[in-house]
């Protein structure tokens, strides 16, 4: 089976979580979120957990082993064979490991354009009880990715698969943005 993904990237609230649940409903991806991964993690009282908890509360990036241990995980256990990857690599280094273990490139990169403020807003009326969407981790979180992800994008642009989409707009008028993207012929019949 021919396996392939395509990432959804941009900053923090920029509302990659919430187009991907459009993109599963219309073109049968199965959505893996790097961030959830890590948040079920936690949960599970794995013997991380902790060390992801602290990372996540300082906006930091959980080493790439740990990351890519989870989603390899999901890609095995989900029989699928087009995978959604939302949030993940978060810097270069990230996305060399997974291309290394892999042996993999994204179809394409989604990139979720979308000013500061207006993440800003969404993240602190998110309501999801997360321990990293107060201001202060915001702020660190809105540097990580300055630093560190955009220069994925910039990698990936370098290659010509960044697809890149103004987020913000209200929800349907991204989604438009993207089904145009994906086009017609890959949706689910
Ligand atoms: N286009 C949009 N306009 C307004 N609010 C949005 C939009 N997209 C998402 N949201 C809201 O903003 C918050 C962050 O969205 P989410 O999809 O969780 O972002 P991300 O996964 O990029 O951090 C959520 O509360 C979501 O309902
Ligand atoms: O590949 C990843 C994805 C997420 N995270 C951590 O999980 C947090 C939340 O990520 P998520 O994508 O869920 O949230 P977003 O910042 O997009 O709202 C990040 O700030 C990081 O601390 C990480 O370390 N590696
Ligand atoms: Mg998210």
């Amino acid at each position: 089976m021919v396996i392939k993904y395509v990432i959804s990237y941009g900053g923090p609230g920029s509302g990659k979580g919430t187009q991907c649940a459009n993109i599963v409903q219309h073109f049968g991806y199965t959505h893996l979120s790097a961030g959830d991964l890590l948040r079920a993690e936690i949960k599970s009282g794995s013997e991380n957990g902790t060390m992801i908890q602290n990372m996540i509360k300082e906006g930091k990036i959980v080493p790439s082993e740990v990351t890519i241990k989870l989603l390899q995980r999901a890609m095995q256990e989900d029989g699928n064979d087009k995978f959604l990857i939302d949030g993940f690599p978060r810097n270069e280094e990230n996305r060399a490991a997974f291309e290394k273990v892999t042996g993999m490139e994204p179809a394409f990169v989604l990139f979720f354009d979308c000013p500061e403020e207006e993440m800003e807003k969404r993240l602190l009326s998110r309501n999801q009880g997360r321990e990293d969407d107060n201001i202060e981790t915001i702020r660190k979180r809105f540097k990580v990715f300055l630093e560190s992800s955009l220069p994925v994008i910039n990698h990936y642009d370098a290659k010509g698969k960044v697809r890149k989409i103004d987020a913000a707009r209200p929800i349907e008028e991204v989604f438009e943005s993207v089904k145009a993207i994906f086009g017609p012929k890959n949706e689910k019949s």
